[in-house]
């Protein structure tokens, strides 16, 4: 299990502002969904959460500031699916998959029976099982990103941290994407997820943290956050919410000017 505690976090970029005044508690066995317009800093937020951007404030992961986390340990704590990602090397799937173990092993060790199991269900999990033998930079846009959900998931860590991991998904897959991180939610994980479909975050979030112009603006249960004054104001738009039972559906509907 593993805790990420956020406070006063901003992040410059090219001596920009893009993230400040950040504060957040994100608990183990929850899928947290970041929401917002493009250019919110939803991604900067992500990766500064990692390490991977010089940030401001402070950062803990069970309350040790990540600054003094070995390099080594964070990753084996927080695993990352990045947004978009160019893969340039033609190797298999399942070699793909198997770097996700890399954080588990010691420098020219061999992997162990531990971490091919561990491959074996990532690979299970995200899908990809049947894909293996393929040469990952052959794969569609959405196989390719479900193999980067798989070398995620191979790690094992506590905590995923995943930046859109529904770009490129026909809908069946975006559900099975949804329903697997909410699975590793309720076995004790913390995800926190970048979504752009507020559906999607509405239906699987247990917390919505809504960012406008680099701050979190709204943090809470998902229909008290993405309200249609909030959706107005924070992407400008017209939406209608509603609830069929358990099931909720956000539908933008126009630009509210
Ligand atoms: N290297 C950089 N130098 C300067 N500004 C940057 C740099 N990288 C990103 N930015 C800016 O930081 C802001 C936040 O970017 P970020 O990628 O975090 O937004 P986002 O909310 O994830 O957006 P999107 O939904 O479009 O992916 C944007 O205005 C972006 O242009």
């Amino acid at each position: 299990m593993v805790t990420i505690a956020l406070s006063d976090v901003g992040v410059s970029l090219g001596r920009r502002p893009v993230v400040h005044d950040v504060n957040a508690v994100l608990a183990p066995g929850a899928v947290v969904g970041i929401v917002g317009p493009n250019g919110a800093g939803k991604s900067t937020l992500l990766r500064a959460t990692l390490g991977l951007v010089a940030s401001t404030g402070s950062i803990c992961v069970d309350d040790v500031p990540l600054a003094r986390m070995a390099r080594g340990v964070a990753a084996r704590t927080l695993a990352y699916l990045p947004q978009g990602q160019t893969l340039h090397w033609p190797l298999t799937v399942e070699r793909l998959v198997t770097l996700g173990r890399l954080p588990h092993l010691a420098p020219m060790s061999r992997l162990s029976d531990a971490d091919a199991a561990a491959v074996e269900r990532a690979l299970e999990r995200a899908g990809v099982a049947d894909l293996r033998e393929r040469i990952a930079t052959d794969l569609s846009g959405g196989e390719r990103a479900r193999v980067l959900l798989a070398r995620a998931l191979a790690v094992e860590a506590p905590g995923l941290l995943a930046d859109e991991p529904l770009a490129s998904l026909d809908p069946g897959h975006q559900i099975d994407v949804m329903d697997l991180l909410r699975a590793e939610a309720r076995g004790g994980a913390l995800v926190v997820t970048v979504l752009h479909d507020l559906t999607m975050a509405a239906r699987y979030c247990d917390r919505v943290l809504l960012m406008d112009a680099g701050t979190i603006v709204a943090d809470g249960v998902p229909l008290d956050v993405l309200t249609p004054e909030r959706l107005r104001a924070v992407y400008g738009i017209t939406a209608t919410i509603e609830r069929f039972g358990e099931t909720v559906t956000i539908v933008p509907t126009g630009r509210a000017y």
